[in-house]
């Protein structure tokens, strides 16, 4: 203990840990009180120097907005902490939550469904599915502010279930039904309930629960769902023999294929190939439409960066209504905005490692079997970002004022684990961004922006934004 002490005793160490308990009566509170948190000690965290510490229980936590800190503790350790095991019995040990020693293997094999080609091949569906989100929204068109999200998400989840789980645009509704995206955002309810209220860490507190007892009922929806997936897209491909490998299945290496035909080899059982859907689909949709959102808001609320985002995608594509890979090369402008969005709000705000072996810094070393809290939310505010690190400008991506530190910017993690679908969610998001500012003017009103920490960054309910149609 003597020791484990004077390795962190240079690390300020948050006030008010009282025995027992420690410093965890800080995580009771809403989802609101939890975002406050991470915003409050973003900012004091940096302050400090980029690292504070605290206790839950007695177990020892650490609080890093320190970017060259949360580099090496990204690169070093690969276990995520206890916390997500809470949503063990929903997720399984897809990749996003697998064991460091599964993880390697499990990464490699899912590598390939991610390939620049692989992705560039989903463009044409990510342009009509863009498409027809733009029809939908015509009915919003100059009636005032509106909640966008729902349309988004749908879209978002569209994308994911027809180009990396492969269903058919005809079929997919039949397999994932309207309940999914209602049914995971309850069960995030019932993850985030149980992060805030400490006594559910204790597996045996929580067995007993309430709150236990609504995620079982949840989770046997979205299990029925993803269930579907798997042996709707095992049935096509049983049907489908010839074409396969041929242009008429040009996405042969999507995700959903490639672990089906390591099932088929024996490699996975049914049961690892359906966790890997699971865990896909609560990465990949709801951060896409997330950080759409915000971008929506972003821009509604800044006119003239608007202006300029939209004279720049006039000039490149003019009327032309598909948006190809070279056409968005050139939108660099729209590339800044993006990038610079999910800088100031990065829907992933927050990480976890759990350290697997001694860390050695220059003045301190973090003890195995300690956690950090990775806060994006602070790194992105880090003041290697410099004076202005608090202030919304597209040009710091263009005038090259962006720090060299590693780890600056964090928005799709760091180190070996970061997100494995980056690319995807760039092309995706870009895409749709440029169908919407292309037929609708967009206004918002950021200052009446409220956030929430659902496990991703989220808008209190929603956020109004309002549609003109521009002259076309
Ligand atoms: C704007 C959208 C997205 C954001 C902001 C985002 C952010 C992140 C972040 C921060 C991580 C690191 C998590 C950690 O280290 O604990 C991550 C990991 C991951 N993401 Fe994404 N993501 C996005 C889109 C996607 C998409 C579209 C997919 C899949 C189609 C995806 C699949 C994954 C997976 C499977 C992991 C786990 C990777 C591993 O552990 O090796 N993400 N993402």
């Amino acid at each position: 203990r003597a020791k484990h002490d004077r390795m962190i005793e240079c690390i300020p160490a948050v006030p008010n840990a009282f025995p027992l308990i420690g410093n965890a009566y800080m995580l009771l509170g809403d989802s609101q009180d939890t975002f406050e948190l991470i915003r409050v000690y973003s900012y004091k965290s940096n302050r400090a120097g980029g690292i504070l510490r605290f206790l839950i229980g007695t177990q020892q936590f650490f609080i890093v907005t320190n970017p060259q800190v949360a580099h090496t503790i990204m690169n070093t350790s690969l276990s995520k902490s206890y916390m997500y095991d809470f949503s063990l019995n929903w997720v399984g040990r897809g990749l996003f939550n697998t064991t460091a020693s599964r993880w390697k293997q499990q990464r490699k094999l899912l590598n390939p469904a991610f390939s620049q080609k692989v992705i560039d091949g989903y463009l044409d569906l990510f342009n009509r599915n863009a498409e027809n989100l733009v029809e939908a929204l015509s009915t919003k068109c100059g009636t005032g502010g509106f909640d966008v999200v729902p349309v988004l998400t749908d879209m978002t989840l569209e994308n994911i279930c027809q180009t990396v789980m492969g269903l058919p645009a005809e079929t997919m509704k039949t397999v994932v039904d309207d309940r999914y995206t209602h049914t995971a955002k309850t069960l995030l309810d019932v993850l985030i309930t149980r992060l805030q209220k400490f006594w559910f860490h204790s597996d045996i507190l929580y067995y007993f629960s309430s709150l236990k007892k609504e995620e079982n009922r949840l989770i046997k929806i979205a299990h029925e769902i993803t269930w579907k997936v798997v042996r709707h897209r095992k049935t096509m491909l049983q049907n489908l023999p010839s074409v396969h490998g041929t242009d008429q299945e040009p996405n042969r290496l999507s995700f959903l294929d490639l672990l089906l035909d390591w099932h088929a080899k024996g490699h996975l059982s049914e049961a690892q190939v359906k966790e890997e859907v699971d865990s896909m689909l609560i990465a990949g949709y709801d951060t896409v439409a997330t950080q759409v959102l915000y971008t929506l808001i972003v821009l509604g609320s800044l006119p003239d960066v608007q202006e300029k985002a939209y004279n720049e995608l006039q000039e490149v594509f003019g009327s032309n209504s598909a948006v190809t890979k070279e056409g968005l090369s050139k939108l660099v402008y729209l590339d800044a905005v993006v990038k610079e969005v999910m800088r100031m709000y990065p829907t992933i705000g927050a990480l976890d490692r759990r350290i697997d072996q001694d860390i050695k810094f220059d003045n301190f070393t973090l003890p195995a079997g300690s956690t950090a809290f990775i806060l994006i939310w602070g790194i992105h505010r880090h003041p290697c970002w410099g004076d202005d690190a608090h202030h919304f400008d597209p040009q710091r991506w263009l005038q090259r004022r962006v720090p060299a530190d590693l780890g600056a910017y964090a928005a799709f993690g760091l180190g070996r684990r970061v997100c494995i679908g980056r690319s995807y969610a760039y092309l995706s998001m870009k895409t749709t961004i440029v169908h919407i500012l292309r037929r609708y003017r967009v206004e918002a009103n950021l200052p009446n922006l409220e956030l929430k920490f659902d496990l991703l960054t989220k808008p209190v309910c929603g956020h109004h934004i309002s549609l003109e149609l521009r002259d076309q």
